[in-house]
Order: structure tokens, then sequence, then C-alpha cells
């Protein structure tokens, strides 16, 4: 059977394995974690110079071994700062961009319309003063804005019924409005053909695009294309012109903003989420020294086979929405995984709580025995070393301490005097008054005596009608003279006996300790015996 300190020793063993083993798991898994994180971060390059720049950074940080956690913390810190700076500066594009297309809403209301024309537009304006549209709303106003602009250009200059034919805002309408051409009073034939341009009309459209292609917040990779399309209207486009550029700012708009990456915005945020969650349940099952070893193997198993089926899929290089749709349900599965682990983990320490409990509960139980143990034995030894009829310091408790004082004398070598006083006469009182009465003069004159010496002097009753003083830092005069006050005390001290005064003295021998003489002699040979021998007297 093993004992206590073995049984101890192999659990402290078994905890050390378990430790090592947790450690060694979560290596693997911050590793697994980095390989994810590197992807993302090359996934998501492109969208801003200044976060391109430090994601590279982050991107060489991760390929280093044994990558700086401090660094990487700064990293990602001053990545999460671009990511907030990227979302302000969207903010204030969006903004930009809305207060544009106000006032192209504006600068059409300024025509003259008819009512239910300016009614939409009116509509539209309110929408857009609402700032609920994102970027991504940028196609679907621009879309209405253009209807809008196609039907109003159509009210200020109608074709000529006569003629029957279509002018380039009607090819334009029949490009943007979302109205079929008939719905204005024209047939696919009219629109086809071609006449001369309304020149201001044409100008005033080609400053609200020029205004508004300005004010595009494209990524910098369109501005070669945008500066193109400035040029094409500072050159003054006509109406061919006109309608292509509106076109292609309609496309750059959708491919800047287009929904792919919008989704994958989306997605990389909730990847974000999802690992930011793992890593939390790494975290506490870190935190959790006393976790299974089959809990973890499992869930080590499984994690690994997740990510692995992870990898494979990202390396396999699919289009976005397969990868999406792979590494969602991957990391279900991990979160699944980790749930059973942690479902398994809070029942195994809901019991391992309750074994703790019944084992606190029991030790709690042995401190209070040990307490209550340690308090009697502090009670014996007091009484051991006390003396039972007049509660002083008894021959034992003398003795150490005249052991101490002792040692103390011949470390200072400080004056150290010892008196012993005995009770005159204490046999004449026990034949006469009883060893009751003799009982109660020793208590009194013991009491009397203890509270007359200074603090540091030391009282014990040696035995009988004998008590011996230990006097440290007083010589034999500064010592006598103490004593002899306590003589004079006890003689005063008022005895009744038998209605009678009974006067009780007390003699006094005593020496200071120096070099050559003994302890012995000093303890059982008081030298110098009291200046006034007392006496027992009857008085009456
Ligand atoms: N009542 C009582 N008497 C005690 C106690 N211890 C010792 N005695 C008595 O004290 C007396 C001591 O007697 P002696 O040694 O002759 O001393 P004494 O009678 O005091 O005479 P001197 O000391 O010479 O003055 C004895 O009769 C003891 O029985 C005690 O605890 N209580």
């Amino acid at each position: 059977m093993l004992s206590e300190t073995e049984r101890w020793r192999q659990k402290y063993f078994d905890q050390l394995a378990t430790t090592e083993q947790e450690e060694t798991s979560l290596r693997n898994r911050m590793r697994t974690l980095e390989r994810l994180l590197f992807r993302v971060t090359a996934a998501v390059q492109g969208v801003d110079s200044e976060l391109d720049c430090e994601l590279l950074e982050l991107h060489a940080l991760l390929q280093q071994e044994g990558t700086d956690l401090v660094v990487l913390d700064t990293l990602v810190k001053q990545v999460e700062q671009s990511v907030q700076g990227l979302d302000r500066r969207r903010q204030r594009d969006t903004e930009t961009v809305l207060g544009t297309l106000c006032s192209l809403v504006d600068q059409l209301l300024g025509c003259e319309l008819p009512e239910s024309h300016k009614a939409a537009l009116v509509d539209l304006g309110n929408r857009l003063q609402q700032r609920v549209a994102g970027l991504q709303r940028y196609p679907v106003l621009l879309a209405e804005y253009g209807r809008l602009q196609a039907q109003a250009l159509q009210q200020i200059a109608p074709p000529p019924p006569t003629a029957r034919k279509a002018g380039f805002l009607d090819r334009f309408f029949s490009r943007v409005a979302l109205d079929s051409p008939e719905h204005y009073g024209y047939t696919a034939g009219d629109l086809a053909a071609t006449d001369p341009e309304p020149t201001a009309i044409v100008d005033q459209l080609s400053a609200s695009l020029r205004s508004l292609v300005e004010q595009l917040p494209l990524p910098g990779a369109m501005h070669a294309e945008l500066s193109q399309l400035k040029s094409r209207l500072d050159a003054g486009a006509d109406s061919e012109a006109l309608l292509d550029v509106f076109d292609a700012v309609v496309d750059l708009v959708l491919s800047a903003l287009g929904r792919g990456q919008q989704e994958f915005e989306l997605f990389l945020q909730s990847l974000d989420e999802r690992l930011n969650g793992i890593q939390q349940v790494l975290d506490r099952s870190q935190a959790n020294h006393s976790s299974s070893r089959n809990n973890n193997a499992e869930l080590q198993h499984a994690v690994r086979r997740h990510v692995t089926n992870l990898q494979a899929s990202m390396q396999a290089g699919p289009d976005v929405e397969s990868l999406m749709s792979t590494v969602n349900s991957n990391l279900d599965s991990i979160l699944d995984s980790l749930d059973r682990f942690m479902q398994k983990e809070a029942e195994r320490e809901q019991s391992a709580d309750a074994q703790l409990g019944e084992l606190q509960q029991r030790l709690s139980q042995m401190e209070e025995d040990s307490r209550e143990l340690q308090q009697q034995v502090i009670r014996e030894q007091q009484r051991a070393l006390t003396d039972a009829l007049t509660g002083l310091p008894n021959r034992v408790a003398y003795e150490q301490r005249a052991q101490l004082e002792l040692q103390r004398w011949d470390r200072n070598r400080c004056p150290l005097t010892v008196a012993v006083l005995d009770i005159d006469k204490l046999k004449a009182i026990n034949d006469e008054y009883g060893h009751l009465a003799g009982d109660k003069v020793i208590q009194l004159i013991s009491k009397e005596v203890a509270s007359l010496l200074g603090e540091a002097d030391f009282i014990a009753r040696y035995g009988g009608e004998e008590f011996v003083i230990l006097l440290p830092e007083k010589d034999l005069a500064a010592a006598a003279q103490a004593l002899e006050k306590v003589q004079e005390q006890v003689a005063r001290l008022p005895f009744h006996f038998r209605n009678q005064r009974v006067r009780i003295t007390v003699s006094i021998g005593l020496c200071e300790m120096y070099q050559g003489r003994s302890w012995w002699m000093c303890s059982t040979k008081p030298i110098r015996p009291c200046t006034r021998p007392s006496t027992m007297a009857a008085t009456g």
C-alpha cells in the first residue's frame, strides 16, 4: 500500500504529465490558428494601402519560427486600428457620395417637371437624407436617379411627334430606365434613330457626371479608369459617350463594391469571431489543469481532423463560395467537438468539485480538531507550569526561566539578583488556625508580592511556603531596596483569624549573580539575609 507521501508524489507526477500534454496540445493548436490567420491575411490584401503594409508585416512575422507574441499583439492592434480607420473613411465617403446624389436630385428638381416626377425625386431625396444607404446601395440609387433624370429630361426635351425619332436621351433612357420606351410613347425603331443633340442638356448631364466621378470613393486600383472617364467628360463627350461614361461609372461602382467582397468581408468577420470563440475555449481549457487526458485526446483528434480538412480545402483553392461553405462546416464541427468536450469537462469538474467539497469539509473538521487539540496542549502546558494554589509559575517554570536569565546574564553580564522568600511561622498558623487558613495566607501573600514586583521580575512558588524571585537588571542593592518594600507591605496585610488581627511576615534572602558564583549557590543559599528579620506575631 502506498504511503501518503508516495501518493502525493504520484499525484504530482500525474498532474505534471497532464500539464505538459496540455501545453503541447495548445502549442499545436496555436500553430494551426497561426496558419489560418496567415491565409486570412493573404485573402484581405488589396483593400487599403496602409492596411496592406501592416498585413505584409504580419505576414512576415507569422512566417517566422516562434513568433514573438508581444510583437504580434502590437501588430494586430495596429491592423485593428487601420481597419477602424478604413471604416471611418468609408463612412466619410458614404456621406460625400450621398451629398453629391442629393445635390444632383436638387439640380433636377430645379427643372420644370410634372408634379409626379417631382414627387418621385423628392421621395428619392428623402431616402438619401435618411442616410440609411450603405456603399452597397450606390448602384441602386444611381440607377434610380438615372431613371428619374431620364424621365425629367424627356419632359424637358420631348421628341417631335411627327418625326417619331428618338434622340440620345431616348436611347439613354432605354438603357438606364426601368420602364420600356413604349411607356413614353416611342417605338424601338424610334429609339434607334438619331437627331441633333440638345447641347445644353448634354453639358448639364456631363457636368453632373463629372461631379459624381470626382467624388466617388473608389479604391486606388480604379483611379486610372476614373481619370480616363474624367478626361472623356472634359474633352466634351457627346451623347453616346455620356451613356458609355454613365455605364462605366455604374460598372466601376458595382465592381468596387461588389457583393462578393461584401460577403467575403462578412465571412471574414464571422471567421474572426469563430476563431476568437475557439481561442477562448482553448484558453479556458488551458486554465483547467485538472482536465482529463481522454477528453483532451479526443478533442485534439477531432480538432486536428477538422483543421486538416480545412487546410486541404484552402490549399485546393476553390472559389470563394465553396471555400466559405467548407470552412463554415469545418468550423461548425470544431465548435461541436469543443461543446462536447466542454460538456464532458463540466461533468467531470462537477464530480471533482463534489469530491473536493467533501475533502474540504473533512479538512476543515480536521483543522477544527487540531485547533482544539492545540488549545488543550497549551492549557496543559500552562497547567504543568503553574502552581495550583497560588496561580503563580511553579518550580518547573522557574527552572525554565532561570535558565533563560542565566543565558542572558552570560551574554550581557547585566546585573541579575535572585531572592528566596519564606513565609515566617507558617507551621504555627497551620497548627493554630488550620491548613485552610495556612493556604489562605500563602495565596494572599503570593498575590501581594507578585503585584509589588517590577515588570521584568519573576516570581515562582518553589514549594511549601517558599518562593523564589528573579530580578534581572537589578544589582544587590536595588533588589534589596525593592524587596524591603515588599517585606513592609506584606507585614501590613490585615489578616484576621477568629476575629484577631494576625501579623504575618516574610523573610527574604538574596544574592547577586557574579563571575565564579554558581547558580546553585545563588538560588539555594541566599548570601545576604534580610536586614530586618521577619517575625510573626499576633497582635491584639
Ligand atoms: N497550609 C499549608 N501549609 C503548608 C503548605 N506547604 C507547606 N506547609 C507548611 O509550612 C510549614 C513549614 O514549616 P517550617 O519549615 O518549620 O517553617 P515555618 O513554620 O514557616 O518556620 P520558619 O520558616 O522557620 O519561620 C509546615 O508545617 C508545612 O506543613 C501548604 O501548601 N499549605
